[in-house]
């Protein structure tokens, strides 16, 4: 999906909502583990019942990895699920990938050309050949983790280097990569006021910012200070919406939390 796409389903829906599919079978409605793919038939109600409300969605690959070959199946039926019916949407792999080039470039084919994602996040601590391969791959984004949401981002991404704090050598050096406009970048909601800063930097690129819902952040903080001209943001959230109820009614009460992000989305955007 090329950016201007993405954009334009933005405005229509008047969203930048990307709602995170984290299928963890201990927390989804016991009825449907007697389905034979329970995590397929959780996602697929959560999808349907949310589509028209966000413009992304992101699986976390942990999640699936964690059911081993069962967990695998259910992912893939997700995206082709998601690709079939609403071929719209932005899709992106949460599984944090990044290693060698030769690598990096079987990581790529698997999420883009295999399963047919549409951006993928990447660490970018092993510098430029670990992400390059991702890079070149047209009409698909790389989502390159600048300063994550958690505590532990204090460990490195704000330490000066040379009087810089990592995370902006990060920002600075990936803008000079081959094919720098398929990077996206991945800040935490609970780091807003870093925002403005990062937009010095990479004024136009979208931001994908987890952490609203269950990790604290602000809604209003990072439009205030991450929003452009194009808005610029996908704004994730996953337990708050995915796990609103455990009943029978979870996907109606997954939309009415969707629906609430998406009624302060429009809002924001006037
Ligand atoms: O790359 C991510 O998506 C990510 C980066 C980050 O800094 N913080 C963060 O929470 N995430 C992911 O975003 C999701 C947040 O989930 P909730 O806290 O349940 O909304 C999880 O899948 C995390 O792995």
């Amino acid at each position: 999906m090329t950016t201007e796409e993405l954009v334009a389903q933005i405005r229509l829906k008047k969203s930048f909502l990307c709602i995170g599919l984290d299928t963890d079978l201990e927390k989804i409605p016991s009825h449907l583990l007697k389905e034979e793919d329970p995590i397929f038939e959780f996602n697929k109600a959560i999808i349907d019942a949310t589509h028209h409300l966000c413009v992304a969605y992101k699986p976390n690959i942990a999640f699936y990895e964690a059911y081993g070959i069962k967990g695998w199946i259910a992912l893939d039926k997700t995206i082709k699920y998601l690709n079939t019916n609403y071929p719209e949407l932005f899709t992106i792999a949460d599984a944090k990938r990044g290693d060698i080039g030769n690598t990096s470039t079987r990581y790529a084919k698997a999420f883009f050309e295999d399963m047919e994602f549409d951006s993928v996040t990447i660490a970018p601590y092993m510098g430029k050949d670990s992400v390059e391969p991702f890079l070149a791959f047209k009409n698909k984004h790389t989502i390159l983790l600048a300063l994550t949401s958690n505590k532990g981002a204090y460990d490195f991404q704000i330490k000066l280097i040379s009087g810089k704090e990592l995370y902006k050598e990060v920002l600075e050096t990936s803008i000079t990569y081959e094919n720098s406009e398929n990077l996206m970048y991945v800040v935490g909601a609970t780091k807003a006021t870093f925002l403005s800063e990062i937009r010095k930097i990479i004024p136009n690129s979208f931001l994908l910012v987890p952490g609203v819902g269950a990790q604290g952040g602000s809604l209003e903080d990072v439009y205030k200070y991450g929003a452009n001209k194009q808005i610029g943001l996908l704004v994730n959230s996953s337990r708050g919406i995915i796990y609103a109820s455990k009943d029978e009614d979870f996907a109606q009460k997954a939309a009415k939390s969707a629906l609430q992000l998406q009624k302060q989305m429009k809002k924001l955007m006037h």
